[in-house]
C-alpha cells in the first residue's frame, strides 16, 4: 500500500504551478496524485470526511480535464491544485506529524524539533513536489522499509550520487529519532564505509545507546546485531500470534512497557555484506512490516556482491526511492518527481531535544500492588507449590513457582547487571510469597553477600520493631563463614525432615498431611551467590559441595533455593561445578546483561537477556533456558513504602510482639549484647557459668560460651586490637557470668581499668566501660571500678594477700582492662619486695580456687607472657580478637593453625573443644543501651522478659 501525500499552499499565497511544463508532464504528475488522494479516501481514519470529499471534486475536475483541450487542462489542473491543498496539508500533518513533516527551514528545528505525540510516526517527509512547495511525505514505519539508491548505472556512478541518497536517509532517521515518542524507535546501523551518517545523532547514542546504538562497521558487529533482530521479529511473531493480533501497533499497545519500533539502517548495500548477513536482512525484509521493524538501506551501484548475495532479493521487498541530483522519485509515488529537502541544519540541537525528552520520560513502571491477590486471599495454605506474580509480559500477569513435581520447579536462578533491577525482582518474589503464605507455612533464609542494604529493611532496627515475620534469618552483608554455616544448617534441616518423612512414609513435603508435622517451606535467597562458590579453598569446595546437595534434595524436602548473581562470567570454581547446580535450576530469570552472561544463565546461544531494553525487563524462562520458551515480561515495581506497609501488615497479622525476630548477621557488625540478653537470659550450666564469648558463625542465636568452674585454670584471656573492641568482649562474659548466678549469690565485680595518665583515651571503650558499670549496679551487683595506676596496684597486691592469707571476701570476679598500659607493674611498690605482676600471676593462678576469676583483657600475646610467665598462669579461655597469628598459634600450641584477624571476628578456644570456634564479639555496651538493659533484667523474669 502507498498512500503518499502532496499537499499545496494556495492559502500561503503560492501560486500552485509555477512554470512552463509541458501539459503531458503535468497530466502525469496529476494522475499520480489522483491514485494517491484516491487512496487518502480509503485511509478514511486519518482524514477527515469533508476533507476527501473536496478533495474527490477537485479529481473529477482532473479527470474532465483530462479529455479536454490545451488551455482548459492547464487551468482546470491548476485549479484542482488549489482545491486539493486544504486535504492534502490535513493528511500529511496527520501521517508524519510533528517533526516528522516538518520543513527543514521551519523555526521549530531550533528547538530539536517537536514529538508526533504517538508512539512513532508512519510517514515522513522527504521534500516537495517539484515545482511547488507541496510537501511529500512517505509511509515508512509499518512498511518494510526503503532502498534509496542514485538513478545511475556503474559506469556513471559518482560520490555525488551516493551522498543524495546517504542524505535521505539520514533525514528519515533524524526526522524519526525527534518525532518518536521517547524510547519509541531504536535505530540501529550497518555504515562499513564509516560515512557517519546516523552519527550525526552521536549526541542521543552517547546517553542512549539503546535508541540510536553506536554504527557498526564489519561483520563482527553486523551479525550479532542482525540476529537480534531476528530473534526479536519472531518473539514479537510468537507473542503477536498468541494474543491474535496482526500488527505491531496492536501489540504495542497491549504493552505495560515500550517496545521500540525497529529501524534498521544498511548503508552502502551490499558493501559488507556475506551470504548469512543477507538472509537475515531478507528474512527481516520480508516479516518486518508487521513486526515493527524497517530497513532504510542505500544502495551502493558500486558494490560488487558477495558469493551467494543477490542485491535484488532485497531490494525487491523495499520501496525504492531513486535520486537523480535534487530530485528523487519513490515506488510509493510513481512518475512524480519529488524536489529533495536540504538537510535539517540544527543538528545539536536535535540530539540535546531527544536526550532531553528520554530522560524526562519517566519509564512506564508497574506497581507492586499489582502482582498481589486481594487481601482475602492472603496467607493461603500452601498447595503442591508456591507461586508468586513478578509482573506482567503484555497484559498477562506472569507468575513465578516454586513446586517439588509436576513439573518440578524447585528453584530458581535470578541475573542481571549492576542496577538492572536484580534487587527490586527479589524484593518482589520475597513480599509476593510473603502476602501469600503465612510465616508458618514459609520461612525465609536471605542472605546477600555483597555489600548490599535490601534485606536490612527485612529485619528490626534501632526504633524499628516491624520485621518481615517469615525472615528467620537475615544476613545483611554475609561472609563465606556464615554462608556455609546457613548451608550446613539447611542440610541438617533436610535430614530432620527426612525423619519426618519416614514416619509418613511420604517421599515429597506435599504428600505430608497438612498440620503441625508438615514443616513450613524453605525460601533460600542467596544473592550474589558465587562470591560463596567462587574461591580455592576448602570453604568454597564445601559451599559447593553443599549447595549441589541442597539443589538435589532440596526439592522433595520443600527447600527452594533462589540463587541471584550479577554475573558468573568467569567464576572458575562455580564453571567446574556450574552443571550440577544450574542444572537442578529449571527457571531462570535473566535481567538485562551481557552477552556473555546471558548465554550462562539461559543457556547457549540464548542472547534475549542482553538485548532487552531496560532496566526491570526480564527474561522468563522455565525450561533451562531453551530459546524457544524465552517469555519476556516487565518487573513490578517494588516501592520501598510500599513493601515496608505490607511488612507492617503483614507482622500485626503474626502477632507483632509475639513473632521471633531473625537471626541477622552483617559482617564487619559485631554482636549486639542488648539484643542476646532479651532472647535469653544466661545460665549455670553443669560445667559451671556458661560466660558469653560472642555469637557463632552460624544460624543459632544461642552465644557461644566459655564454661567457668571455680578451678584451676578458670579465667579467659581476651588478646588483640583494640580497647572498644576488648571492652565489649569483657563485658559479654561479666555480664553473662554474673546474671547467670542467683541474685543472692552474685559474685562482686573488681574492675580494674587503669587510664595512664598522658595517653588518649579511647571514648567507646570508656564508654562502654561506664556502661557495664552501670547495668551491673541495675542487676544488684557489687562493683569496684578502679582507675587510677595506683589503686588498681595496690588492688592486685591486695587480692593476692588475701589469697595468700585465705581471706577472700566471698566469689569475686576481677575484670582487668589493658594492664599492659599500666606503669611499674614490675617493680615493686616502696616497702614491698614483690611486683604487681608477680602477684598478678599468682591471683590469676591461684584465685579460681580461692574464688577469684580473672578475666583481661591485654593487647598482644607477649605482653601477657611478660607479666604472667610463660604459662599463662595455665589460663585455658582465651579469645583472640585482631592479633597476628604467630601468637595465636603459640597460646593455643597449634602451628598450622589458620586466622585471618578480620573486624568483628574472635577466635575463642575453651581449652575443652576439638578446635578453636570463630564467633562474632560482642560489641560494648552504649549510654543508650543501658537503661534498655538495665529495665531487662530488673524484670527478673527469664521468660517474660524476652523481647
Ligand atoms: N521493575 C522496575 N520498574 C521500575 N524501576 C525499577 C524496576 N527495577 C528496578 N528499578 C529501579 O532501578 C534502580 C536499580 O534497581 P535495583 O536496585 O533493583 O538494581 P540492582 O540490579 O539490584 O542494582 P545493583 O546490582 O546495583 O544492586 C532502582 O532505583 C529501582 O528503583
Amino acid at each position: 500500500m502507498s498512500h503518499q501525500v502532496p499537499a499545496s499552499t494556495e492559502a500561503a499565497g503560492v501560486t500552485p504551478v509555477q512554470d512552463a511544463r509541458s501539459v503531458r508532464e503535468l497530466e502525469a504528475q496529476l494522475r499520480a496524485l489522483a491514485g494517491a488522494a484516491r487512496q487518502l479516501g480509503i485511509d478514511g481514519q486519518h482524514v477527515m470526511d469533508s476533507e476527501v470529499t473536496q478533495a474527490r471534486r477537485a479529481l473529477n475536475d482532473v479527470e474532465r480535464a483530462d479529455d479536454a483541450s490545451v488551455g482548459p487542462e492547464t487551468a482546470a489542473a491548476g485549479e484542482a491544485y488549489t482545491a486539493m491543498a486544504p486535504g492534502l496539508r490535513l493528511a500529511a500533518d496527520r501521517l508524519a506529524p510533528g517533526s516528522a513533516g516538518s520543513d527543514p527551514s521551519d523555526e521549530v528545528w531550533a528547538a530539536g524539533g517537536s514529538p508526533a505525540g504517538a508512539h512513532w510516526p508512519g510517514s515522513v517527509r522527504v521534500g516537495v513536489l517539484d515545482a511547488t512547495d507541496v510537501p511529500v511525505v512517505l509511509p515508512l514505519l509499518g512498511t518494510a522499509g526503503w532502498a534509496v539508491m542514485p538513478a545511475v548505472d556503474d559506469e556513471t556512478w559518482q560520490p555525488e550520487d551516493r551522498e543524495a541518497a546517504l542524505q535521505v536517509v539520514q533525514q528519515a532517521v533524524l526526522r524519526l529519532a525527534t518525532a518518536s515518542e521517547p524510547f519509541g524507535v531504536r535505530v540501529e546501523t550497518f555504515d562499513p564505509q564509516v560515512t557517519g551518517t546516523v552519527g550525526v545523532l552521536g549526541g542521543v547514542t552517547r546517553r542512549f545507546p539503546q535508541v540510536v546504538a553506536p554504527a557498526v562497521h564489519d561483520l563482527s558487529g553486523l551479525r550479532p546485531m542482525l540476529s537480534s533482530l531476528v530473534e526479536t521479529s519472531s518473539a514479537r511473531a510468537t507473542r503477536m500470534a498468541q494474543a491474535g493480533l496482526t500488527r505491531f501497533a496492536e501489540l504495542q499497545a497491549r504493552s505495560r512497557r515500550a517496545d521500540p519500533h525497529r529501524v534498521v539502517v544498511v548503508l552502502d548495500y551490499p558493501r559488507g555484506i556475506d551470504e548469512r548477513s543477507n538472509q537475515d536482512l531478507l528474512r527481516l525484509a520480508a516479516s518486518g512490516a508487521s513486526r515493527g521493524i524497517t530497513l532504510l538501506v542505500t544502495f551502493d551501484h558500486s558494490a560488487d556482491a558477495a558469493p551467494g548475495v543477490d542485491p535484488d532479493l532485497l531490494l525487491d521487498h523495499l520501496d525504492a526511492i531513486v535520486t537523480t541530483g535534487d530530485l528523487l522519485v519513490a515506488d510509493q509515488l510513481p512518475g512524480v518527481p519529488v524536489l529533495r529537502d536540504d538537510p535539517i541544519r540544527q543538528i545539536t540541537a536535535v540530539c540535546d531535544a531527544v536526550v532531553a525528552r528520554t530522560e524526562a520520560a519517566e519509564l512506564p513502571t508497574i506497581p507492586f500492588t499489582e502482582t498481589l491477590p486481594p487481601r482475602g486471599r492472603w496467607w493461603t495454605p500452601v498447595g503442591d507449590g508456591l507461586e508468586a506474580v513478578i509482573g506482567f509480559a503484555d497484559a498477562d500477569p506472569v507468575v513465578v513457582r516454586l513446586r517439588s513435581a509436576n513439573p518440578p520447579l524447585p528453584h530458581l536462578l535470578v541475573a542481571g547487571a549492576v542496577g538492572q533491577g536484580k534487587s527490586n525482582l527479589l524484593l518482589t518474589v520475597i513480599h509476593g510469597l510473603a502476602a501469600r503464605y503465612s510465616p508458618d507455612d514459609l520461612e525465609m533464609y536471605l542472605l546477600d553477600f555483597k555489600h548490599g542494604v535490601e534485606f536490612a529493611r527485612l529485619g528490626p532496627a534501632t526504633g524499628r520493631d516491624v520485621f518481615l515475620p517469615h525472615a528467620k534469618v537475615l544476613g545483611i552483608h554475609a561472609d563465606r563463614t556464615f554462608g556455609v554455616a546457613v548451608l550446613r544448617h539447611l542440610t541438617e534441616e533436610l535430614a530432620r525432615r527426612s525423619e519426618v518423612f519416614k514416619a509418613y512414609d511420604a517421599v515429597d513435603i506435599s504428600d505430608l498431611p497438612a498440620g503441625p508435622n508438615r514443616p513450613p517451606r524453605l525460601l533460600v535467597v542467596l544473592d550474589e551467590f558465587q562470591v560463596l562458590v567462587d574461591g580455592d579453598d576448602d570453604l568454597a569446595t564445601e559451599a559447593v559441595t553443599l549447595l549441589e546437595r541442597l539443589a538435589r534434595l532440596g526439592r522433595a524436602y520443600g527447600v527452594h533455593l533462589i540463587l541471584a548473581t550479577q554475573t558468573l562470567d568467569g567464576t572458575a570454581r562455580l564453571t567446574a561445578k556450574r552443571d550440577a547446580i544450574l542444572g537442578q535450576i529449571p527457571v531462570r530469570l535473566a535481567l538485562k546483561t551481557t552477552a556473555a552472561d546471558s548465554q550462562v544463565i539461559l543457556g547457549p546461544g540464548n542472547l534475549a537477556a542482553a538485548q532487552l531494553e531496560f532496566r526491570g525487563q526480564v527474561i522468563v524462562n522455565a525450561n533451562y533456558g531453551a530459546p524457544d520458551d524465552n517469555l519476556r515480561a516487565q518487573v513490578a515495581y517494588a516501592d520501598h513504602e510500599i513493601l515496608a506497609a505490607l511488612r507492617g501488615d503483614l507482622w500485626q497479622r503474626a502477632g507483632s510482639s509475639d513473632a521471633v525476630p531473625p537471626r541477622v548477621f552483617h559482617l564487619a557488625q559485631p554482636a549486639h549484647l542488648p539484643t542476646a540478653l532479651a532472647r535469653q537470659l544466661p545460665v549455670t550450666g553443669p560445667d559451671g557459668v556458661a560466660a558469653w564469648a560472642g555469637l557463632p558463625v552460624a544460624v543459632t542465636e544461642t552465644p557461644a560460651a566459655i564454661p567457668v568452674r571455680p578451678e584451676p585454670g578458670a579465667g579467659v584471656l581476651v588478646l588483640g586490637d583494640g580497647p572498644a573492641e576488648g571492652v565489649g568482649v569483657l563485658t559479654g562474659l561479666v555480664l553473662s557470668t554474673i546474671l547467670a548466678a542467683p541474685p543472692e549469690s552474685r559474685p562482686k565485680v573488681v574492675l580494674l581499668a587503669p587510664v595512664a595518665a598522658g595517653r588518649a583515651s579511647d571514648a567507646v571503650a570508656e564508654e562502654g566501660t561506664r556502661a557495664l558499670v552501670e547495668v551491673l549496679w541495675a542487676a544488684g551487683a557489687d562493683v569496684e571500678h578502679l582507675k587510677s595506676p595506683e589503686a588498681v596496684t595496690g588492688r592486685i597486691m591486695d587480692l593476692r594477700t588475701q589469697i595468700a592469707s585465705d581471706a577472700v571476701d566471698g566469689p569475686t570476679l576481677l575484670v582487668t582492662i589493658g594492664l599492659h598500659a599500666l606503669p611499674g607493674l614490675k617493680e615493686a611498690p616502696p616497702g614491698l619486695f614483690e611486683t604487681p605482676a608477680a602477684a598478678l600471676d599468682d591471683v590469676v593462678r591461684r584465685g579460681p580456687a580461692a574464688g577469684i576469676v580473672t578475666f583481661g583483657w591485654w593487647n598482644r600475646l607477649h605482653a601477657v607472657t611478660d607479666v604472667l610467665g610463660y604459662d599463662h598462669a595455665n589460663l585455658t579461655g582465651y579469645l583472640f580478637l585482631r592479633h597476628p597469628v604467630d601468637g595465636v598459634r603459640s597460646a593455643l600450641g597449634m602451628p598450622l593453625l589458620t586466622w585471618a584477624s578480620e573486624p568483628a571476628r574472635a577466635l575463642v578456644w575453651d581449652g575443652i573443644g576439638p578446635e578453636p570456634v570463630q564467633v562474632v564479639p560482642f560489641a560494648p555496651l552504649t549510654a543508650d543501651d543501658v537503661e534498655h538493659v538495665a529495665r531487662h533484667i530488673r524484670s527478673e523474669d527469664p521468660e517474660g522478659g524476652v523481647r
